[in-house]
């Protein structure tokens, strides 16, 4: 596969495609800054739909926006799930009188913030918010993927069409939120790829090895399960088949399927297949199907859930039976699941066998620039002048502590690249340096100069939250959020002359952690960012003393080498991360970023 692009430089393709996108869809309408697609028509009388994540997976899921379909999707940078501050705007964009359904990928990061935009929604007053995640991945064995569960592939685009049509169709709220969850139950998927995607802008190994395939995949690059010697078309389409349709296998057989149950077969183009192979692997998936009696119902193929340019496929069967017989409560035949799969809709990706919406007049006439619209401007944090008690420190020397440990971030960018890549989805070096470009942005604007810790970390939790997507800029922005609260509280208990020392900061970080570990169930060990951040914490409380801290917070960071994941991406990959000489993973990226900035701000304080 190729790393060459027309557009080498990932930090604006988001933007400028989802600009291109709704240019040749005059029904879609687009927040630039917060890359929000969304109907232009949107309905608030029917059930609205959400869906998003990082980008990369064009079509899906901008690509599912439209009448009929998805309300809105919202995108993150290349891999990495949004923030929260978008999808909260989405869910204001679309809001409904019958409730919004977040639909979402069963990775970390979309889990933690469309989570966290779910809270804040409710929190705002708006009811019925919920949360649809879908997992149906059948390569990570049950015994490496049991606290996580299954990760979600293409399968997530059959819950959005049925979803959506149902959503047209007036269903009730809640009955569309147990259909799409007994959707993703009953859908079982798998991923086999010829090399790995390219992502623009990325340096690093990247391939699979000539003459062998990797089965298993995520849909972020993640390491396939298997890595095999290519067999021949028909033994590799068999070997897929096996692992999806097996009812005898203890890690897997995560769908149950049955003679005669009325099966969808959905033939996905990971990216980079070129369209006459993707008919020729249809024919074979069907003529391999047939022998083993099976005829699917309604067969889709094409591109729906990709990873960038990856030369692969993913195969997706979906169970209408068992869907069926979990919501006889509202549905009343498999025909009536067939129905809304083939549903009129509006959506520029799906594919045209179904039809099209007429487009309304008003909408066709629309200039370009009346397709961008903007949310109301928050104002910038830094403006916001508050009166509350205040935990004054020395502003020059806290900003020198910032400053270096957003340099040291950014010059660990390929170093952190680099383990993601084995271990993840190779996006964690992006994720910190877009971070560390936030800070030492918000320093240029005077973060930090009038030395109150509680306005400095209020601000920094936002600039965190605006930066950095995926599952490390939610774990930080929620630490921060709690260590923000944790401090607020201390301005307001305490004295006006507070000592401000290594001990007390502590304390308040301890005060954060309890807040973080109800967001995430990681804990030393699990082979995360954390297993960094508590010994930090906790010593720091415990000692008052900075360097012990980060002495702590380095050894956590550095023992993650010796770790089996329990969490995050990582959980995955298991031994084929191991390099050919069967030594074991790179320490966990995350966790070494912290260490990362607790080594800087101990060097600028020193
Ligand atoms: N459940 C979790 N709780 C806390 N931290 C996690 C969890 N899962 C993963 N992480 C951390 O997130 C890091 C990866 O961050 P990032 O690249 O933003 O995530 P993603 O895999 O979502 O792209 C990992 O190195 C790990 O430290
Ligand atoms: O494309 C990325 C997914 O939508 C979310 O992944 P994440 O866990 O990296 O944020």
């Amino acid at each position: 596969m190729t790393d060459r692009h027309i557009f080498p430089d990932h930090t604006t393709l988001v933007f400028r495609s989802l600009r291109g996108l709704v240019a040749s869809h005059p029904y879609l309408s687009l927040i630039p800054s917060l890359k929000v697609v969304y109907r232009a028509d949107h309905d608030p009388s029917k059930v609205s739909l959400i869906c998003g994540g990082g980008s990369g997976h064009e079509p899906g899921t901008v690509g599912h926006v439209g009448r009929g379909l998805l309300s809105a999707s919202v995108a993150g940078d290349v891999f990495a799930s949004p923030s929260a501050r978008q999808v909260g705007a989405a869910i204001k964009k679309v809001h409904s009188e019958k409730g919004v359904i977040l639909i979402i990928t069963n990775y970390t990061g979309d889990n933690l913030h469309f989570g966290l935009a779910r809270l804040m929604a409710q929190s705002e007053g708006i009811k019925n918010v919920e949360l649809v995640v879908v997992g149906d991945d059948v390569s990570v064995p049950r015994s490496r993927g049991n606290m996580v569960g299954r990760r979600c592939l293409a399968g997530i685009t059959l819950v959005c069409k049925i979803l959506g049509a149902g959503s047209e169709a007036n269903m009730e709220f809640q009955n569309l939120v147990d259909l799409g969850r007994s959707l993703s139950t009953n859908t079982a998927s798998i991923c086999v790829a010829l090399d790995h995607c390219h992502v623009p802008g990325r340096s690093g190994e990247w391939h699979i090895e000539e003459g062998r395939v990797e089965i298993g995949l995520g849909l972020h690059n993640e390491t396939g399960v298997f890595n095999i010697a290519a067999p021949p078309p028909e033994e590799l389409i068999k070997q897929l088949l096996d692992l999806l349709l097996k009812q005898d296998d203890p890690e897997r057989s995560f769908v149950k399927f049955k003679d005669g149950d009325d099966l969808v077969l959905l033939v996905n183009n990971q990216g980079g297949l070129s369209a006459l192979e993707m008919g020729a692997v249809v024919d074979e998936v069907l003529n391999q199907l047939e022998s083993r009696s099976i005829i699917p119902v309604r067969i889709l193929s094409g591109p729906f859930m990709g990873s960038m340019n990856m030369p692969g496929i993913s195969l997706s069967l979906l169970n209408l039976s068992n869907v069926q017989s979990a919501c006889s409560g509202f549905i009343k035949s498999t025909s009536e699941l067939l129905d809304l799969l083939d549903a009129p809709h509006n959506s520029p990706a799906w594919p045209a066998t179904s039809q099209m919406y007429p487009i309304p007049e008003a909408l066709k006439r629309r200039k370009r620039e009346d397709q961008f619209t903007e949310v109301e401007k928050e104002k910038e944090e830094e403006e916001v002048e508050t009166d509350g008690p205040k935990l004054l420190v020395d502003g020059d020397q806290i900003r020198k502590a910032m400053k270096t440990a957003a340099d040291d971030v950014l010059a660990l960018e390929p170093q952190l690249t680099r383990w993601d890549t084995i271990v993840g989805d190779g996006d964690c070096g992006e994720t910190c340096a877009l971070g560390a470009k936030g800070v030492l942005k918000a320093l240029d604007k005077g973060l930090g100069s009038d030395g109150d810790l509680v306005k400095l970390f209020r601000i920094l939790t936002q600039v965190i939250d605006d930066s950095m997507g995926g599952t490390l800029g939610a774990i930080f922005s929620i630490f921060l959020a709690g260590l923000t609260t944790s401090l607020i509280q201390a301005a307001a208990s305490s004295s006006p002359n507070q000592t401000i020392d290594p001990k007390f900061f502590g304390q308040q970080v301890e005060s954060a952690l309890e807040t973080l570990k109800q967001r995430t169930a990681a804990r030393v060990g699990h082979r995360t960012v954390m297993d960094a951040l508590i010994p930090f914490g906790e010593t720091l409380a415990q000692t008052g003393d900075l360097q012990k801290a980060v002495e702590a917070c380095k050894k956590g960071g550095e023992g993650t080498v010796q770790l089996e994941a329990k969490l995050g991406r990582a959980t995955y990959v298991g031994d084929s991360a191991k390099d050919k000489d069967g030594n074991g993973m790179p320490p966990d990226p995350g966790a070494m970023a912290f260490v990362t900035v607790a080594e800087g701000i101990l060097k600028a304080l020193r």
